[in-house]
C-alpha cells in the first residue's frame, strides 16, 4: 500500500497547481473516504491514479475511471511519469473506430456548433432565429403533452427557411413526429429513450455529460455531440455535481476533440472566450442571453466574444 500511496502523492504533487484540483468540502471531510475496489485494481497505477484523483477532488465514478487510463498510459509509454495526465482516447479505451466506420453512429452534425442558446419556449425559439443564433434548443419543461406538441412544432416552424439548427430537450418522440434537426438527452433521459428510434428517424442526438466517467460513456453511443458541463456554477438548474472549472474542461475537449463538443453552465460574456479557447466548437448558454438587456445584441456580442 504504502508504494501505491507514494505514487498517488506524487501525481497529486505533480498536477496540484494546474486547476484540476478542486478543493472537497469541508462537510465531506468529515464522511468517509469513497472506497476504491482493491481488487478490480489491475494494478497499482490503476489504484494510485484513482486514489490521486479522490484527492484531486474527482468523484467516485470519476476516480475510477481515470484510475484505469492512469494504468493504460503506463503501460503504453513503458513507465510511470507522474507529470503527464491521461488525455488520449486510447488511454480511456474510447471507441477506435472513426463516425464514418461505426453502423451505430447517429447523424453528423457541423463540428463546431458555434453559439448554442438553451431557450425555455417556441417565443424565446423565435427570438433566436431572429438574432441569426446558429444552434439552439427548445428546452420547454412541462407535464402536460399537448402544450409540449404545440412548443416543439413552432419551434421547428421557427427555424423552418433560416440557418439555425433546432435540438428539442428531452422529448424525442415528439421531437421525431415534427421533424426537428436533432434532440437533446441527458445520462438519465438516455436510459429510457429508444435510442434505435432517434437514430433510425436520421435525427441528430446530443448527451450530456459531467466527467471522465460520463464521457466514456456516452462515447460507446457515438452522439452526433457531446456536452460537457457544468463549467462553472448555475443556479438554474440543481447540479448533482460541482463545476467543473477551465482546467477540467480543457482536459476534456483534448481527450474528445474528435467529436463535435459543446461547453454549458454558468458561461457569460467575461468567460466565454476562456471557454472556446479549450477548443470546444459550441458554447451553450441560457441566462447570458434571456437575462441580458438586449438578448439580440447579447447573440452578436457572445458570438464575436468566442471568435475573438
Ligand atoms: C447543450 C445542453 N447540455 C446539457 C443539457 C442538460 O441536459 P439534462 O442533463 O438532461 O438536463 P435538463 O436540461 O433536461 O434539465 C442541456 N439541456 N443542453
Ligand atoms: C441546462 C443546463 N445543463 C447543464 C449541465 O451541466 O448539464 S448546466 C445548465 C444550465 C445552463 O444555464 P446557464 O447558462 O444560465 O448557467
Ligand atoms: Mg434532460
Amino acid at each position: 500500500m504504502s508504494l501505491i500511496r507514494d505514487l498517488a502523492d506524487q501525481i497529486v504533487a505533480a498536477h496540484r497547481n494546474n486547476d484540476l484540483c478542486i478543493p472537497i468540502p469541508v462537510f465531506s471531510l468529515n464522511t468517509p473516504p469513497p472506497q476504491i475496489d482493491n481488487e478490480a485494481a489491475v494494478d497499482h497505477y490503476e489504484l494510485a491514479g484513482a486514489l490521486a484523483a479522490i484527492e484531486m477532488g474527482f468523484i467516485e465514478s470519476d476516480a475510477k475511471t481515470l484510475g484505469k487510463a492512469w494504468s493504460r498510459m503506463t503501460l503504453q509509454d513503458g513507465g510511470f511519469n507522474p507529470f503527464k495526465w491521461p488525455n488520449r482516447p486510447e488511454h480511456f479505451d474510447l471507441l477506435p473506430w472513426t463516425r464514418n466506420m461505426n453502423p451505430n453512429a447517429f447523424k453528423e452534425c457541423p463540428k463546431r456548433l458555434g453559439l448554442y442558446g438553451v431557450m425555455p419556449d417556441a417565443d424565446w425559439v423565435k427570438r433566436m432565429v431572429d438574432a441569426e443564433i446558429p444552434t439552439v434548443q427548445l428546452r420547454f419543461k412541462s407535464e402536460d403533452k399537448s402544450k409540449i406538441r404545440k412548443q416543439i412544432k413552432e419551434s421547428v416552424a421557427a427555424v423552418k427557411d433560416s440557418k439555425t439548427l433546432l435540438f428539442i430537450n428531452d422529448y424525442w418522440q415528439e421531437a421525431i413526429d415534427a421533424g426537428a434537426y436533432g434532440v437533446h438527452l441527458g445520462q438519465e433521459d438516455m436510459e429510457v429513450a429508444d435510442l434505435d428510434e432517434i437514430r433510425a428517424a436520421g435525427l441528430r442526438l446530443g448527451l450530456s455529460t459531467h466527467g471522465y466517467a460520463e464521457l466514456t460513456y456516452a462515447d460507446r453511443f457515438c452522439p452526433s455531440y457531446i456536452a460537457m458541463g457544468a463549467v462553472f456554477p448555475t443556479n438554474l438548474k440543481k447540479m448533482p455535481t460541482a463545476p467543473q472549472g477551465l482546467g477540467r474542461l480543457y482536459q476534456y475537449a483534448k481527450l474528445m476533440s474528435h467529436y463535435p463538443l459543446v461547453a454549458i453552465g454558468g458561461i457569460d460574456q467575461d468567460s466565454i472566450h476562456a471557454v472556446a479557447k479549450s477548443g470546444v466548437g459550441s458554447v451553450a448558454v441560457v441566462r447570458a442571453i434571456t437575462q441580458a438587456k438586449d438578448p439580440k445584441a447579447a447573440v452578436k456580442h457572445l458570438q464575436e466574444l468566442m471568435q475573438a
